[in-house]
């Protein structure tokens, strides 16, 4: 039996619940990769990932620090060319199309260049400059930021969070469909957090954008975006929506178990090839797949000599299904062992 890690790991999560992005048409994929993979130096960091960011979506990209978010964010806007695999933005292969796609994509990439003495309007106009766009776009993108009432203060005097919006304000200029944007709550206070996560919601409903945003945190993003994705160990553990995430833990049921003696009970679950975790107190923790296996664990653990005395499904939070699928589990391995004598 699959125990909540290795459920992800074999495979399970992906053969139920990676459907309808995957089937998504085509045409309505902003951003498609095909065994996008990237190595630095031996150190193969991206392995085979299949992304697909449908237009008019919210889309997090999760993962723990250094699982190559970054790397992945670099490779879609062509700073970095991939050992294998390929990027299509707005359908064209990247590499064929670099320029023409690229002129639809906004990105922010971890915290943004800004010149420090000049105020917030001064920063976007250097930049208007740059681009060649309309003198306007500088009060409409200060205006979507919510930075129209700081636009005259020098950006030194300006808040993480207002930096912040300052660099998605510069993204936004030259107009893109797509914004691309590498932890852009990275350091922000809970206000900022919750300030950030309105104005990608406002981006996205109010003024179209699409918007990919990579985040270490799932409570950070988790009820801002529409779709997301898991990065782990260079793989995804999980791409979909929110509501099939939702689906995932509320089927990755974990039977909590008190018993009289946790080292016996513990060494029959794991030589049955169950993951166990040890809890406080007499309890232990065991994943499985179907309600019905409490009678059959309770059935067993009794035959074994191990009473058991409290029996309850606790059910996994998005953020415990989270972490199972992106750490090293702190569930003991599930390879069986010798039963202990009585
Ligand atoms: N220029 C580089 N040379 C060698 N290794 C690198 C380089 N840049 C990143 N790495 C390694 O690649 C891995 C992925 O890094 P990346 O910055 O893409 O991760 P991340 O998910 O964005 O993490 P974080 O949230 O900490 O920024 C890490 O192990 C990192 O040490």
């Amino acid at each position: 039996m699959a125990g909540w890690y290795s459920l992800v790991a074999d495979g399970w999560v992906m053969d139920f619940f990676w459907t309808s992005l995957r089937h998504h048409a085509m045409k309505d994929l902003l951003i498609h990769t095909q065994n996008l993979c990237y190595r630095y130096g031996r150190q193969n960091i991206l392995k085979g990932l299949d992304l697909h960011i449908p237009k008019g979506s919210i889309y997090g990209f999760l993962g723990p620090n250094g699982a190559g978010k970054t790397t992945t964010i670099r490779l879609l806007l062509g700073l970095l060319h991939p050992t294998a695999g390929e990027v299509q933005l707005f359908g064209r292969e990247l590499r064929q199309h670099r320029a023409e796609v690229l002129q639809k994509v906004g990105a922010l990439i971890e915290t943004p260049s800004l010149y420090r003495h000049l105020t917030g309007t001064e920063n976007l106009e250097v930049m208007r400059r740059l681009l060649g766009v309309e003198k306007k776009r500088v009060a409409a993108v200060l205006e979507m930021v919510r930075l129209s009432a700081d636009a005259h203060r020098p950006v030194r005097q300006y808040s993480l969070g207002m930096c912040q919006r300052l660099g998605i304000a510069l993204a936004l200029l030259s107009d893109p469909e797509l914004l691309v944007l590498d932890e852009p709550t990275n350091g922000l206070d809970p206000s900022g957090i919750r300030e950030m996560r309105q104005l990608l919601k406002d981006l996205n409903q109010q003024h179209g954008k699409t918007i990919f945003v990579s985040s270490h945190l799932l409570s950070e993003i988790e009820k801002t975006v529409t779709h997301l994705s898991i990065l782990h160990q260079g793989k995804l553990s999980f791409e979909g929506s929110v509501q099939e995430l939702q689906q995932v833990a509320i089927q990755a049921n974990v039977l909590e178990l008190e018993v009289a003696n946790t080292l016996l009970a513990r060494d029959v679950l794991l030589a049955h090839g169950l993951a166990v975790e040890t809890m406080g107190g007499n309890w232990l923790r065991v994943a499985v797949q179907e309600k019905a296996e409490a009678a059959v664990l309770n059935q067993l653990l009794v035959e074994q000599g191990v009473p058991v005395t409290g029996l309850v499904f606790a059910q996994q939070s998005l953020e415990e299904l989270f972490l199972s699928m992106t750490e090293v589990p702190s569930v003991e391995t599930s390879i069986p062992q010798p039963l202990a004598l009585v």
